[in-house]
């Protein structure tokens, strides 16, 4: 079942609400209070400043010396003291000439109207009681901070859900409040497993060590969400069960984020417990990476079940966990997306809108965002140092320096480097190529066709069209051979990067006639910019003159990016027709391609 993410991401945030609803108030002393939320508006108690005070280490003086003159030094007034403690008939008592030696954040003296700081006196330095100085015109009220200019007693600082920062915490404590209403945060229990997880840090065969949990810990401890437990399940849905059953017994969580164990597999524990839940929902969004998806409710305790792949792990979380946090309890921080030029060309994927991951980063005054890696799901390490995740609608081409949302991860560093030239993304060993693309021209050959796939008969065609564009001088790997239904998904990592650059020329057999299991041209269709239907009417009429068969094909070519695809079919044939025809063709399709860029 395919439900689209923006229904996903509202229908989360809903069962957060039905589920926890309003978390509670609790205290917290001030020290401990950031990066909590407010449970309550904090209102001042007390004007700040809550006297008037000078400003500058100086002299203070009264209405009548405003226009400047010589001056008798009375006592100091250090910061702290109570001015009539020392003024004890107010200042015009001790003298209507009278210069009060006055430092910063010190109370004013009832007469005194304006402060000369002490470099504008003469000598430009405190002097001893009872000496003179001389001191400069100034106006009423210099230098004097009055009470209440910051803010009045009774005011409203900040409403009830703002985050508590150290700005906030200082605040306060200038009120002299020393604890804090905040909101709990929510509680949260995280399950990862599966058999292949291995506990310790030595390599066991065929195990892998659990990433998912340390990645939920630290997106929480940088959203501020609070993990009360953790647990690990395997493959076995009844041990899943008892680790559920034992955390909300134990540590009764407002939520628990499982991680892993909900697509297609025979071993899918989350999947199984989930499914005989009568309030829950296992299928897949329509996003890349995090599409399969899944919730339910187990007694009155919400799960949220993400994907287990690590990359989809972050990325489901990022962009619909703690989204729905955000929305239900403003719990951790408002996600910010922003617009960025992307310094590379990048290819959406059918149906699906992809989250790549990026660095954003200023140059030249211009945000620039860099994807990172590649798409896959399994490419954790390649892309450690981004701070955004920029989204691909579904099929869209977007050219280098054009715009880009990217949602920026709430500790981005502004300090990455970009580089803004067009394709200046860091180059990364890419999981499936099978030769380096070393040559000036490059090729790829796609066989869709169920039964090679499955090994039931072996591909010739493949190797043919591998033959013949080595013969002509295109480096090319050796043919891919996929099912037809998974043609969609091969598109997807060639598109995304994950096959290495884009080639020249792509060439697919097979998929092209009219049985049900047939996609190739639906899937190859949606990519191409540009039709080029005469390719393949001539591919046709060479096909006819052997056999009336060659019009079953309902192959087609063209332009996808700056890469020629031809769609031939299944048949050694139809390959060999292509071939015939092709032969004339593609050198000139791939210089004029590049031509065209060049007019740029
Ligand atoms: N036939 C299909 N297979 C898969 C589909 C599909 O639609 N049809 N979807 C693929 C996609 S997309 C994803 S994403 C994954 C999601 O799989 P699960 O959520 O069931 O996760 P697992 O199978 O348990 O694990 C997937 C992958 O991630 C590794 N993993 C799991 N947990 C951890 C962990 N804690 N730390 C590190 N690595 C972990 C695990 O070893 C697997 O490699 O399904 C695809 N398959
Ligand atoms: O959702 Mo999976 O994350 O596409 O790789």
């Amino acid at each position: 079942m395919t439900m689209s993410s923006e229904i996903y991401a509202t229908t989360l945030a809903r069962l957060l609400d039905d589920t926890i609803g309003v978390l509670p108030a609790v205290t917290l002393p001030a020290s401990e209070a950031v990066g909590w939320r407010l449970a309550s508006d904090l209102v001042t108690q007390h004007p700040s400043p809550s006297f008037d005070n000078s400003q500058m280490d100086g002299y203070g003086i009264g209405y009548a010396n405003l226009a400047g003159g010589r001056f008798r030094v009375g006592p100091d007034v250090p910061a702290g003291t109570e001015p009539t403690e020392v003024y004890h008939y107010g200042v015009n008592g001790y003298g209507h000439d009278t210069a009060v030696p006055i430092m910063t954040g010190a109370k004013i003296p009832d007469d005194v109207v304006a402060i000369v700081p002490v470099e504008e006196a003469d000598p430009a330095k405190f002097v001893e009681m009872g000496d003179y100085v001389q001191l400069p015109p100034v106006e009423v009220g210099r230098f004097i901070r009055k009470t209440g200019c910051d803010m009045k007693a009774g005011v409203l600082v900040a409403p009830e859900g703002t985050g508590i920062d150290a700005a906030l915490v200082a605040t306060a404590a200038s009120q002299g409040m020393t604890q804090f209403h905040v909101r709990a945060r929510p509680r949260i229990a995280v399950i990862a497993g599966g058999d292949e997880i291995v506990e310790g840090n030595r390599p066991v065969a065929a195990k892998v060590f659990d990433a998912n949990t340390p990645l939920v810990l630290g997106l929480a401890r940088t959203h501020g969400l609070q993990i009360v437990a953790t647990g690990t399940t395997t493959d076995d849905v009844n041990d899943f069960r008892n680790v559920v059953d034992q955390i909300i017994r134990d540590h009764k969580p407002d939520l628990i984020i499982t991680s892993g164990g909900i697509s297609e597999g025979k071993y899918e524990v989350v999947r199984q417990l989930l499914q005989r839940l009568d309030t829950a929902w296992v299928g897949s969004i329509e996003q890349q990476p995090g599409g399969p998806q899944g919730y339910g409710i187990y007694g009155s305790t919400p799960i949220v079940a993400v994907p287990g792949n690590p990359v989809s792990t972050m990325v489901s979380m990022r962009t619909l966990v703690l989204p729905a946090l955000w929305q239900t309890f403003k719990s951790g921080y408002q996600p910010v997306s922003i617009q960025a030029r992307i310094n590379g060309a990048v290819t959406g994927i059918r149906g699906k809108t992809q989250y790549r991951r990026a660095v954003v980063g200023f140059h030249d005054g211009q945000l620039i965002a860099q994807i990172q890696g590649a798409a896959g799901s399994h490419l954790l390490a390649q892309a450690v140092g981004a701070n955004a995740l920029v989204e691909i609608p579904p099929l869209a081409r977007i050219q280098p320096g054009e715009a880009i949302t990217a949602h920026l991860f709430a500790d981005t560093r502004w300090d990455a480097k970009v580089d803004p030239t067009p394709g200046g993304t860091p180059s990364q060993s890419p999981c499936y190529e099978t030769e380096r693309r070393s040559a000036e021209k490059s090729a790829m050959v796609i066989v869709a066709s169920t039964r090679a796939a499955a090994g039931v008969y072996s591909d010739d065609a493949g190797p043919h069209l591998v033959e013949w564009l080595h013969s002509k001088n295109y480096a090319t790997p050796q043919a891919l051979v996929v099912a037809d239904h998974d043609l969609e998904a091969t598109m997807e990592r060639l598109v995304a990067g994950e096959y290495g650059p884009l080639p020249d020329v792509l060439i697919t057999s097979g998929g092209t006639g009219v049985s049900p299991t047939d996609q190739t041209v639906e899937v190859i269709g949606e990519y191409l910019d540009q039709d080029m239907p005469n390719v393949m009417t001539s591919v046709l009429l060479e096909g006819i003159k052997n056999t009336p068969h060659a019009a079953l094909s309902r192959g087609i070519a063209g332009i996808m990016g700056e890469t020629f695809v031809a769609t031939l079919p299944g048949s050694t044939g139809g390959v060999a027709d292509g071939i015939a025809v092709l032969d004339e063709l593609i050198d000139h399709i791939v210089d004029q391609v590049r031509g065209k860029d060049h007019k740029h």
